[in-house]
């Protein structure tokens, strides 16, 4: 895996931020990225003596924690030696004057809002803090969310601005560039806060701004070249989502038919969903694709199973014995020809998956279980290739925009690998999945229809194994549920219902009860996440 992360530190500027487990880290992240500047989140337990590459810069965030907790997390001292910017950000600011030698102490209230930041007439007629508060007027509109505020600052140190209830709202080293600041500039509220921090990025550290989708088409090929080699060669699971998509269309214009993507049809897609996903990707982007059919033995595999942890781990295992023989069987053609055997695997992981996975308090409850065609066995030989993994989804969507990619498929919603499986609940058959298959057909081609395909993340229709009673033709009936879903969403991680239009949601139900056999009842799930989660399974 160090292959694949190494090389971007030597061909972007990146500011390092640590993470101290604030709600609002990755929100940092984000803004620095939005103006083109590479950066990256590391647990705050990362060894700065163990860092491969040095940062530009360190933001220090913010934390759950008090200084004083006897398990607080503690800044590494070896921060403060690398010789570039820092900016520590409320438990960062906090942290920072503990380990100067100031005094931050429990508030009589917690300050949870926004405050007006007063810079003081000294930030003025000092370079480094002028440029850290460029662009903004003397009163800032800013964002608090602390119990606890810095009451003394460290020696060498002096105060920039204050709030009225902080007096000590942003303070600074005299000699070298370590700032602290008690709000959170990173969370919209703050007005100014985008600027606080771009001019820290920008003016105070003097990062560059290369960090833009095309600059990053031309260096990742690059660095695919180098990695795989004249000859090397590379597999990887395609499903026709955008993830794997762009990942596969790098690599093709990377090492052209020396990658072979393997499509599993599953037996859970969605209507002409293999047919469509080959024409993108074989017939428009050239890609060296099998489309393997596996979908009798998935089904096979699933009858008689309803529990929804077990139809997970059961497709997450059938998709890596289908992935391995197919790999097995490129090895051998392989050999048969004489070219070099595959030692490299494509995966489309992206950003917020690394994140999730290194938090420094540990990975969070399972919930459920994601199937991962590139969880492969532990022994396996076959060495990782990730491009897309220092990047969130909308860079991905930006990436597939530049490299010429269908709008419909940039904008695709995201479809879940167990596909149609997690959306019927209990026993998913060949009968069921149709069902499903035909009513989330037609809901999506409404959506479409009526223009709002855009505006909601991810729709699909789910089938219920209820029966209910209803009425068709003068005929009595007794027929199952289908089970409507929208939300809108930027992370996935909390979702909410999307507000349909009546007449859609009418026009939809209509449509589902007059063309899907054995459906009577159409209901729209009106639950946001949490409690509920964006798939029913
Ligand atoms: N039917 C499939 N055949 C082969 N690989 C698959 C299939 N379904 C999922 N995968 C693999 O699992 C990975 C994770 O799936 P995921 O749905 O998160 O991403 P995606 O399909 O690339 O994009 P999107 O999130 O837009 O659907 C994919 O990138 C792909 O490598
Ligand atoms: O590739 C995937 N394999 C999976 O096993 C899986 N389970 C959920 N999802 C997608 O993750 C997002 C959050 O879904 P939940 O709220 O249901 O956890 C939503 O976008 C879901 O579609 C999956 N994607
Ligand atoms: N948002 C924060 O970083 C809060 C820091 C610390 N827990 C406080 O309450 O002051
Ligand atoms: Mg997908």
């Amino acid at each position: 895996m160090a292959d694949s992360t190494v090389q971007v530190h030597e061909m972007f500027d990146t500011i390092l931020i640590l993470d101290f487990g604030s709600q609002y880290s990755h929100l940092i992240t984000r803004r620095i990225r939005e103006f083109g500047v590479y950066c990256e989140l590391l647990p705050c337990t990362q060894k700065i003596s163990e860092l491969s590459w040095k940062p530009t810069g360190v933001i220090l965030s913010g934390s759950p924690y008090s200084v004083y907790d006897h398990d607080a997390p503690r800044v590494d001292p070896g921060v403060f030696d690398l010789g570039v910017p820092v900016m520590g950000i409320c438990y960062g600011l906090q942290e920072m004057t503990n380990y100067f030698g100031g005094k931050v102490d429990a508030c009589d209230h917690r300050e949870y809002g926004p405050a007006t930041l007063n810079i003081l007439p000294a930030a003025a007629a000092d370079s480094q803090s002028s440029m850290l508060f460029e662009e903004l007027s003397s009163e800032s509109m800013v964002w608090m969310s602390h119990g606890d505020q810095v009451s003394a600052i460290p020696d060498g140190f002096r105060v920039i601005a204050s709030t009225k209830t902080a007096p000590f709202a942003a303070i600074r080293h005299n000699e070298k560039p370590l700032f602290g600041i008690q709000f959170h500039p990173e969370v919209t509220h703050s007005v100014d806060g985008k600027q606080i921090i771009k001019n820290f990025v920008l003016k105070v550290c003097k990062a560059s701004q290369n960090w833009t989708m095309s600059e990053f088409i031309g260096k990742e090929i690059e660095r695919i070249r180098k990695i795989v080699g004249p000859t090397g060669q590379v597999i990887g699971a395609v499903s026709g989502g955008v993830d794997s998509s762009v990942a596969a269309k790098l690599m093709h214009m990377a090492i052209g038919d020396r990658f072979h993507g393997i499509l599993v049809d599953n037996g859970v897609m969605r209507h002409n969903e293999c047919a469509q996903a080959k024409k993108m990707l074989v017939d428009k982007m050239g890609i060296n694709l099998k489309i393997a059919d596996a979908s009798e033995r998935f089904l096979a595999n699933l009858k008689g199973k309803t529990d929804p942890e077990q139809k997970r781990k059961i497709i997450g295992n059938t998709f890596i014995d289908v992935f391995e023989e197919e790999a097995k069987a490129i090895d051998d053609a392989c050999a048969a020809t004489g070219a070099a055997p595959v030692e490299f695997l494509l995966q489309g992981t992206l950003y917020p998956d690394v994140i999730e996975s290194i938090s420094f308090k540990g990975p969070s409850a399972t919930i459920k279980t994601h199937h991962n065609v590139g969880g492969l066995k532990e022994n396996m030989k076959l060495k990782l290739i990730e491009p897309l993994r220092e990047l969130f989804k909308d860079e991905v969507r930006e990436l597939g925009r530049l490299l010429g990619m269908d709008d419909e498929l940039v904008w695709r919603h995201p479809f879940p690998g167990p596909g149609i499986a997690i959306r019927i609940l209990g026993e998913v058959t060949k009968e069921q999945v149709a069902i499903a298959r035909k009513a989330d057909y037609i809901y999506i081609e409404e959506i479409k229809k009526a223009g709002l395909y855009r505006q909601i993340a991810q729709a699909y229709a789910a089938l219920l194994p209820v029966k209910a009673v209803g009425v068709k033709g003068d005929k009595r009936t007794y027929e199952q549920m289908i089970c409507l879903r929208a939300v809108e969403t930027s992370d996935f991680m909390t979702a909410d219902w999307f507000p349909f239009p009546y007449d859609v949601l009418k026009k939809i139900s209509s449509r589902i009860c007059n063309e899907v056999d054995g459906v009577n009842r159409v209901v729209y799930d009106v639950s946001s996440k949490p409690p509920a989660t964006i798939e029913l399974e």
